[in-house]
């Protein structure tokens, strides 16, 4: 057993040992299958704990998990702010704890076939980081983006290595877009099925508590519906829950193949975070730390 104290990893750390996103696509892949295998998988993730701070808008989410298959045991600590004073302050601050558990990928199966145009909706931290992933893994000819604030889309695509048009309207970025990715903090819809191509794939990884939405009716319940986590959907996604929409399967599931992608229909990935996606993130981050070391 360690005696050794713990370590500190920086942000700054985490992105020199982890420089690209996809290193961790197998790990989360396998991670995903086990998670929808339920017992036999040996993922142990309870729901997450959502501490709301009332008074100030915000939400403290507690996320431990416990992968077998990796034998790595973690917790996130995440804070989200709806509305905050200093607005250049991230609306999310997280930092994940990996303990001794001895003593304490995604393939794209939801891409369309022939997928070219990328539209992004936000344009905050979890715009860039889906611009990255998604422009390395796939050849898209074009990259549209939008935000509430067009200064904050200028600004990120004048910062990105390839061309990204900025779209004055959410409608004219989406209008046509083979997948569609929606990274907002808004709390009422902003993307909307009538907008929507019929076999486009729609990401939706904002609306993360149960009154909030990025995702109107009519595209929710047009859509072959995949989830993150079949629990955590029916109990924090606004989208879902307020919609009625039916689950047609786990994520998970369709990666193991028990249930199919179906990339020809329009289809919604509503992402909400795993526990156990950090597992494998921080595992990957202290096994390269310590091999420096
Ligand atoms: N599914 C998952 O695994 C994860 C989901 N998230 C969620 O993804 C979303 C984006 O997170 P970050 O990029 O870190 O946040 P951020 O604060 O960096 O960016 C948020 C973006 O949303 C825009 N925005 C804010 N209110 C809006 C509104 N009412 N309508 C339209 N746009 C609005 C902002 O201008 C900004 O472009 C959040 O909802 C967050 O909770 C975050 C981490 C993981
Ligand atoms: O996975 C995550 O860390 C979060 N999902 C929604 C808010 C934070």
């Amino acid at each position: 057993m360690s005696s050794e104290p713990p370590v500190f990893i920086s942000a700054a750390e985490v992105e020199r040992l982890l420089p690209r996103a996809s290193l961790l696509l197998p790990g989360l892949e396998a991670a995903l299958c086990n998670f929808s295998a339920g017992a036999a998988g040996g993922v142990e993730q309870p729901l997450r704990a959502v501490v709301p701070v009332r008074p100030h808008g915000g939400f403290l989410g507690v996320m431990p998990a416990y992968s077998a298959a990796d034998d790595a045991l973690t917790t996130k600590l995440v804070t989200f702010y709806e509305h905050r004073g200093d607005s250049a302050a991230p609306s999310h601050r997280a930092t994940v704890l990996l303990f001794d558990p001895r003593c304490g990928s995604l393939r794209a199966l939801l891409m369309p076939r022939s997928a070219e145009v990328l539209c992004i909706l936000g344009a905050g931290v979890q715009a860039r980081s889906h611009y990255e992933i998604f422009t390395e893994l796939f050849p898209f000819t074009e990259v549209r983006l939008w935000s509430r604030t067009e200064q904050h889309a200028l600004r990120l695509a004048s910062s990105v290595g390839g061309a990204v048009r900025v779209c004055g309207t959410a409608r004219e970025a989406v209008v046509g877009a083979d997948v569609i990715v929606t990274v907002t903090m808004a709390t009422t819809p902003i993307l909307f099925g009538e907008w929507v191509k019929p076999g486009a794939h729609v990401n939706a990884v904002g609306a993360s508590r149960p009154d909030w939405r990025e995702l109107d009716d009519v595209l929710m319940k047009s859509s072959v519906l995949v989830v993150d986590s079949r629990e955590a959907a029916l109990a924090e996604s606004g989208d879902v829950i307020l919609s009625g929409a039916e689950i047609f399967a786990e994520l998970g599931e369709v990666l193991k193949g028990t249930k199919p992608a179906l990339p020809e229909k329009t289809t919604v990935f509503k992402s909400l975070g795993m526990a156990v996606e950090d597992t494998i993130a921080a595992k990957f981050v202290y096994d390269a730390w310590s091999a420096g070391n």
